[in-house]
């Protein structure tokens, strides 16, 4: 039996889901490289777990189809389907064995005795657990179950491995761990792996692409410094990462005035005219002293937040108030303290503009 395992591609065609006049799935398409690790992102009921569950087949579309390495799976039952599956709660068999888990998915389909001993030893092996063959899911950690559970959804060698929050029960720092060891694996089989997280940073440290979801529609789907640096929407913009946004005119297709300044814009607008959001990132404002160019800017609350300096500051004139994050040396030259003046500019090529 192999240890690789050919990743296969997954194409989802205009998928679309209703619950009665409910519509929790909107006209879906996505293409899942062999070999990718893609997960899907979104708030609390966007219609993560019920795409995740559409293409295991535990779900019905409403309209659509799926195809898995070129075959049409739209009709297929789970058990014809190619895929091993890792719930956020363990769900281990618990009267069996560790090793009768891992096993489970070999015995029935019923491969040969010593065949299956072999591979069982091999992926806890892989998985940290080499001895913990004969130890019952009870005397395991929820990290040790979650390995446990890895492995019984590798062990047929699936081409389509899909996670449905795995490490959201588990603790920061086994999560944390957790999290590289999986990546780890993942990229050494080569399996190709759908994972469903509401948690951004997870998304963004082990996704090769990340799915942007919102309301049943996928708002994004790029990789992790795309969906960061080149926000597509405004709601993708403000679910990752932190965000300013401020209310803007346009003057022309090039620029838009905030306050009483004109700001030039590192891309064109689609409309020359009316009403603009414009966000910036608080890494991507800088603070000078007093004396330099920009807004002036009265500092009125410091975070220390160890590897930054978290700042509110509001603009003189206008009264915006922006978020800045400053690394401690900077804050420390800057003098920064509550109530202190500061210059603030707002350099062109970090802005961002969407619709009103
Ligand atoms: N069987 C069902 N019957 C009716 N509505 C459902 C059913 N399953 C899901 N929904 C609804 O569909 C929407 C999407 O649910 P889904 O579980 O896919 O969201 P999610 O993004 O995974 O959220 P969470 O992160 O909270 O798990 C929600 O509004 C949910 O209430």
């Amino acid at each position: 039996m192999k240890q690789s395992i050919q990743g296969s591609r997954l194409v989802v065609k205009n998928v679309g889901k209703h619950f009665g006049d409910f519509c929790a799935l909107r006209d879906i398409n996505l293409e899942v490289e062999p070999g990718e690790l893609v997960c899907f992102l979104g708030p609390s009921g966007c219609g993560k777990t019920t795409l995740l569950r559409i293409i295991a087949g535990l779900e019905t579309q409403s309209s659509g189809s799926l195809y898995q390495g070129g075959d049409d799976i739209s009709l297929k039952p789970p058990h014809a389907r190619d895929f091993g599956i890792v719930f956020q709660s363990y769900a281990l068999f618990p009267n069996m064995t560790v090793a009768d888990n891992v096993a489970y998915g070999l015995r029935s389909v019923g491969a040969p005795k010593q065949q299956i001993q072999h591979r069982v030893c091999e992926l806890l092996t892989t998985v940290g657990l080499p001895d913990q063959a004969k130890k019952y899911p009870t005397q395991l950690s929820g990290g040790q179950q979650q390995r446990v559970a890895l492995a019984r959804a590798l062990a047929p060698s699936p081409g389509l491995l899909l996670l449905d929050e795995p490490l959201s029960a588990l603790d920061a720092k086994v999560r944390n761990h957790l999290r590289a060891e999986i990546r780890h694996l993942q990229q050494q089989l080569g399996v190709t792996t759908i994972m469903v997280t509401h948690d951004q940073e997870e998304a963004l440290a082990m996704a090769d692409r990340v799915v942007v979801m919102n309301n049943g529609v996928i708002e994004q789907v790029g990789t992790p410094v795309e969906v960061y640096q080149q926000p597509a929407s405004a709601f993708v913009a403000e679910f990752i990462g932190a965000m300013n946004f401020m209310d803007s005119a346009a003057v022309n297709d090039r620029s838009v005035q905030l306050g009483s300044r004109v700001l030039h814009l590192p891309k064109p607008l689609p409309r020359g005219k009316g009403a603009v959001r414009l966000a910036i990132r608080p890494e991507d404002v800088h603070l000078q002293p007093i004396t330099g160019d920009g807004w002036e800017a009265q500092v009125n609350t410091l975070d220390y937040l160890g590897a930054f300096v978290r700042t509110q500051v509001t603009l003189r004139g206008c009264g915006l108030r922006l978020v800045v994050d400053v690394d401690p040396r900077s804050a420390r030259e800057l003098g920064l303290a509550q109530g202190a003046w500061v210059n603030v500019t707002l350099p062109s090529d970090s802005l961002h503009c969407f619709a009103a």
